[in-house]
């Protein structure tokens, strides 16, 4: 079956290109897929474009658009296991961890359904008589939608969610190296009955598709999930047409253990932090920031349970942690180990491939320990995006803020203490756009995403990921106009 989604019609792409998608864990092709290019994306904005110029998404009514999106939320839950595994296959990360991604999903859906008649404006007091003035919001046009492979169909729905329920109509891209579940949620959408060129898939890379998303006059805002390099370009081209942008980019993320916090459970989520789908989270606490009286016995702990995990393919029963994504990335990550040593961090544990004719096709990587890291390091200045921890040590609690800011990123941070006002204290003064308390990785769909920094521009979820998709206006009527005859003129 075609798997282009243009102006209501499934398709294939104009020119007949085709990519192969690989399973990570085996490198065997998993499926064939449509190959976009620039004339596609063409089609696909000029049918978003009319949709929303002269279509019926305008004029639907905000509850009705809530209708939409509360249908799509259900055809996400029936088909929960099925979208979970090829999430799965399509990524490498476990089944259960994709599941939870379609529950986030729904619930993301359901957020936005239920926010998009909530809030029609207001009424301003402007204290001059025989006004009236109001602000309204209004959809913003046509939506380029731009999705990273880590969290392929969680990262377009936090953006395709709320671009729906304000009116927007939008062109949509997952990553080339994860197109599969996305093309099943748009099957979802166009059971839902959403009107053709409202949703638009194209499938296809960076270069080829992507830029073209960006640039194309049609497109009025392009909204951005991937790496740091990718967004600084993103926002030089959009600039061109002062489209508006947000951007949700990488972090370098800190994660603070103060030597009075439990241990156990601090252990455990370090572990987590970090290894958690192989560390491909732009969320990973992949900077273990640590007082030093604490340090050796918990680097020992860690290091002890690292070496247990048990990799493997995402759909295998007790499989806890996947492969990287391609075979380019572990290249990339790889580099960032080597680096690392060159750069003379004490290697704890993991830094190669894992043995067995289980992983020999596959991407896989064992999870790292670097321990007796500086905050000059590569490892620690950069986003490796893998299953690689840096150990660094602080011996107050000013040098412990001082470090955890000291990042290009702003992303998430996290905070281990039995001190609650410390706790408190440290969290005010992260410059991250997330900071967790005796946490680490939680996010729900009330609660606004995004980063300081380089982390990115905008934010997703909450009011404010609404707010993105909308322009404001301010709507102001004179209920008793007269000349007001501020110009009195005179003879020339
Ligand atoms: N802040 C967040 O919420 C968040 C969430 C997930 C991932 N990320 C970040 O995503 C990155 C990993 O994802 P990735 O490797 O897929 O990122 P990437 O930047 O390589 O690609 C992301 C998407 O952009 C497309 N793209 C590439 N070049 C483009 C161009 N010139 N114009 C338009 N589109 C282009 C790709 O095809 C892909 O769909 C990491 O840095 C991670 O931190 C951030
Ligand atoms: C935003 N999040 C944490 C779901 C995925 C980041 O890669």
């Amino acid at each position: 079956m075609p798997d282009l989604y243009i102006n209501g019609k499934w398709v294939d792409a104009a020119g007949g290109g085709t990519r192969t998608v690989l399973d990570p864990a085996n490198a065997q092709p998993l499926a064939e897929v449509a190959e976009a290019a620039s004339e596609d994306v063409d089609a696909a904005v000029r049918a978003a474009r009319e949709a929303f110029d002269a279509g019926p998404w305008r004029s639907t009514t905000a509850a009705e658009r809530g209708d939409y999106l509360r249908t799509v939320a259900d055809g996400l839950q029936e088909r929960r296991g099925e979208l979970g595994r090829i999430e799965s296959l399509d990524t490498g990360k476990t089944v259960a961890e994709a599941e939870t991604d379609v529950d986030d999903i729904t619930n993301v859906f359901r957020y936005y359904a239920d926010m998009a008649d909530k809030d029609a404006g207001r009424m301003v007091d402007t204290g001059v008589p025989n006004s009236i003035s109001r602000v309204v919001y209004e959809p913003i046009g046509v939506c380029s939608l731009i999705a990273p492979w880590n969290y392929p169909l969680l990262q377009m729905s936090w953006k395709l969610a709320p671009a729906l329920a304000a009116g927007n109509t939008c062109v949509i891209k997952p990553s080339e190296v994860t197109p599969l579940a996305t093309v099943e949620l748009v099957k979802i959408i166009e059971a839902a009955g959403v009107p053709a060129g409202v949703v638009n898939l194209v499938l296809g890379d960076g270069p080829g598709v992507g830029a073209p998303m960006t640039s194309h006059k049609g497109v009025d805002m392009v909204s951005f999930t991937g790496g740091l390099e990718t967004g600084k370009r993103i926002m030089a081209t959009a600039a061109a047409d002062v489209k508006n942008i947000a951007l949700e980019l990488g972090g370098k993320n800190p994660n603070v253990v103060f030597a009075d916090a439990d241990f156990d459970t601090a252990v455990d989520f370090a572990l987590n932090a970090v290894f958690f789908h192989s560390g491909q989270v732009c969320s990973a606490g992949a900077r273990l920031i640590i007082e030093e009286s604490l340090k050796d016995r918990f680097v020992d702990e860690l290091v002890e349970r690292a070496g247990k995990i048990k990799l493997g393919r995402g759909q295998d029963e007790g499989v806890e942690v996947g492969p990287m994504v391609s075979e380019q990335h572990r290249d990339k990550v790889e580099g960032y180990i080597q680096s690392a040593l060159d750069e003379g961090a004490t290697l704890r544990c993991g830094g190669k491939r894992p043995e067995g004719d289980q992983y020999r096709d596959g991407y896989f990587l064992e999870p790292t320990v670097f321990d007796d890291c500086t905050r000059e390091m590569t490892i620690v200045r950069e986003e490796v995006f893998g299953p690689v921890l840096s150990v660094e040590t602080f011996t107050s609690e000013e040098e412990a803020i001082a470090l955890a800011n000291d990042t290009e990123y702003g992303l998430a941070g996290g905070v281990w203490t039995s001190d609650a006002s410390r706790g408190q204290r440290v969290a005010g003064a992260l410059r991250h756009g997330t900071v967790w308390i005796n946490d680490f990785h939680p996010y729900v769909p009330q609660a606004e995403w995004g980063g300081f920094g380089k982390s990115g521009v905008g934010r997703e979820l909450g009011h404010h990921g609404l707010d993105e998709y909308r322009e404001t206006k301010h709507i102001w009527q004179n209920t008793a106009p007269e000349p007001m005859r501020w110009f009195q003129g005179e003879e020339r």
